[in-house]
C-alpha cells in the first residue's frame, strides 16, 4: 500500500485542481467499465487455472454469476425436483433476478480474483490452514460453550479497519468450526462499534481509487458473506452506540441484546454512500419499508427501545446490569442440544441465503460508484479533517 496524501495533500487543492480530481475519477471509472469484459474473460481463464476446489456453494455462486454475465436473467424452464443438480444451478441462477450483465461480469471478476488471491496466499505455508492467527484488534475467547468475539479498539469507538474485516472473518471462520454451540459479537469499552474506519479510504494503492474501491468490494462481500453463512446461533451483544456496518449487520445476526444506552446510527446519506450489510432488503422485511427508509435514506437515529420496538432488537437490559445478565443468558442457552440449534438456524435463513447474496452483491456494486463519488470523498474529507461527527 502506497500511504496516501490525497486527504491531506486535497485540503490545499484549488478547486480547479478539486475538479480535475474527481474528473480524473469518472474517467478511471468509466475505463473500469470498458475493461470489465476483458477483465471477465481473464477471470474465465484463471478459474481454470485453479488447483483448488473451491466448493460447491462457490461453484454455483460462479455458475450463476457466469449465466446471468453472458445470458442475462434466467430463462430456462425449473428443473423438476428430482433433478437436484439442475435445480441448484437453476436456483443460484434465478436468485440473481435482474442483476445487470456488467454488475454480474464485475462481481464474477472479484469473486474469481479473491480465490486466486487467497490460494496463492496459503501457497508455500505449510499448515497456515490450522495456524490460529492472533488478532492485533479483536480478542477471542471460548469458555462455556460461547465463543466470544470482542472488537478492541476502545479508543477509536471499536471502528472497523482492512485488518479488523480480515479478522473478523478469521474468527468466525473458525468460531464456525470449533466446539462451541454459540457464538457472540460485542465490543469492548463504551461502544459497540462506530462502524467502518474512514481512515480506511484513505489507503490508496498503487493502482489508485479505482482498485481501492474493487478491493474493498472484495472486502466487503467476503465479510458480509461469512455472517450470511455463519452455521451457528450467532449473537450480537450491543453494550453501546453502534453506528453503520455495525448496525445494518444486525439484520443478520439470531439474537440482538442491548443496553439500554445503545444507539442504532446508520449515517450513509451524510457520508454519500449507501446501505450494506444486506440492509437494503432485511430492515424493511423487519421493521416495514417506512421505518427503514427514515434510518437508511435520512439517517434517524434509534435508541435501544426504539431499535427494539421495529424488531431490530430481540431485548434491552439495563446498562447496570446489561453484562452480567446477557451473559447468565446466554451461558443457559449454550447447554441446550448444539445440533438441534444449528438445524433450526440453517431452516430460518436457508430460505433467503440466495436472496441475501444476492442483495449483499447488488449492495456492493451501488457502494463501488458512492466511493468514486464527490458526495463520498467530501463527507470523509469532513470527518477526517474533524469539520464534522456524525
Ligand atoms: C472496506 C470498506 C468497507 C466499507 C463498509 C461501509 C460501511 C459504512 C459505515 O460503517 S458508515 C459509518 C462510518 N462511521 C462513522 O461515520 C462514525 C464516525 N465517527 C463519529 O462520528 C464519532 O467519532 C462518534 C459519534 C462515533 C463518536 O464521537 P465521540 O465524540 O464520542 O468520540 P470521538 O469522535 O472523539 O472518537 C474517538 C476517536 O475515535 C475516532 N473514530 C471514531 N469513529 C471512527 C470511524 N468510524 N472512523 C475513523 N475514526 C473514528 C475519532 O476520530 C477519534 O479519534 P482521535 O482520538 O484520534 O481524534
Amino acid at each position: 500500500m502506497v500511504s496516501v496524501t490525497w486527504t491531506v495533500a486535497s485540503f490545499s487543492l484549488s478547486p480547479l485542481q478539486v475538479s480535475s480530481f474527481l474528473v480524473q475519477q469518472m474517467h478511471m471509472s468509466q475505463t473500469a467499465m470498458r475493461a470489465s469484459h476483458k477483465d471477465f474473460e481473464t477471470a474465465v481463464n484463471q478459474m481454470k487455472l485453479l488447483k483448488k476446489d473451491p466448493g460447491n456453494e462457490m461453484k454455483l455462486k460462479l455458475y450463476a454469476l457466469y449465466k446471468q454475465a453472458t445470458e442475462g436473467p434466467c430463462n430456462m424452464p425449473k428443473p423438476g425436483v428430482l433433478d437436484l443438480i439442475s435445480k441448484a444451478k437453476w436456483d443460484s441462477w434465478n436468485a440473481l433476478g435482474s442483476l445487470p450483465k456488467e454488475t454480474a461480469r464485475q462481481n464474477y471478476v472479484e469473486l474469481v480474483s479473491s480465490l486466486s488471491s487467497s490460494e496463492s496466499s496459503s501457497q508455500g505455508k505449510p499448515g497456515a490452514d490450522s495456524k490460529q492467527p492472533g488478532y492485533e484488534t479483536l480478542v477471542v475467547t471460548s469458555e462455556d460453550g460461547i465463543t466470544k468475539i470482542m472488537l478492541n479498539r476502545p479508543t477509536k469507538k471499536n471502528a472497523i479497519t482492512t485488518q479488523m474485516y480480515q479478522d473478523i472473518v478469521l474468527a468466525l471462520e473458525a468460531a464456525g468450526k470449533d466446539d462451541s454451540t454459540i457464538t457472540v459479537l460485542t465490543g469492548n469499552g463504551d461502544y459497540y462499534c462506530s462502524g467502518n474506519d474512514l481512515n480506511n479510504f484513505t489507503d490508496i494503492p498503487p493502482g489508485g481509487i479505482e482498485e481501492q474501491a474493487k478491493n474493498n468490494a472484495i472486502l466487503l462481500r467476503n465479510f458480509v458473506g461469512c455472517f450470511i453463512d455463519f452455521p451457528k446461533p450467532l449473537v450480537a451483544a450491543v453494550n453501546g452506540p453502534a453506528v453503520g456496518i455495525s448496525v445494518t449487520l444486525l439484520g443478520l445476526f439470531d439474537i440482538v441484546y442491548a443496553s439500554d444506552r445503545a444507539t442504532f446510527h446508520t449515517p450513509f446519506t451524510h457520508l454519500g454512500q449507501s446501505p450494506e450489510g444486506c440492509s437494503s432488503y432485511t430492515f424493511p422485511k423487519i421493521m416495514g419499508p417506512a421505518k427503514a427508509a427514515e434510518m437508511l435514506i435520512f439517517g434517524k437515529k434509534l435508541t435501544a427501545r426504539e431499535a427494539c420496538a421495529q424488531g431490530l432488537v430481540t431485548e434491552v437490559f439495563p446498562d447496570s446490569t446489561f453484562q452480567k445478565e446477557v451473559w447468565t443468558r446466554l451461558k443457559a442457552y449454550s447447554k441446550l442440544p448444539p445440533n438441534a440449534m444449528r438445524t433450526s438456524k440453517q431452516l430460518i435463513r436457508n430460505v433467503e441465503r440466495e436472496k441475501l447474496h444476492a442483495t449483499n452483491s447488488e449492495e456492493i456494486s451501488a457502494l463501488q460508484g458512492r466511493w468514486r463519488s464527490e458526495e463520498c470523498t467530501n463527507a470523509v474529507m469532513n470527518f477526517l479533517s474533524r469539520k464534522v461527527k456524525l
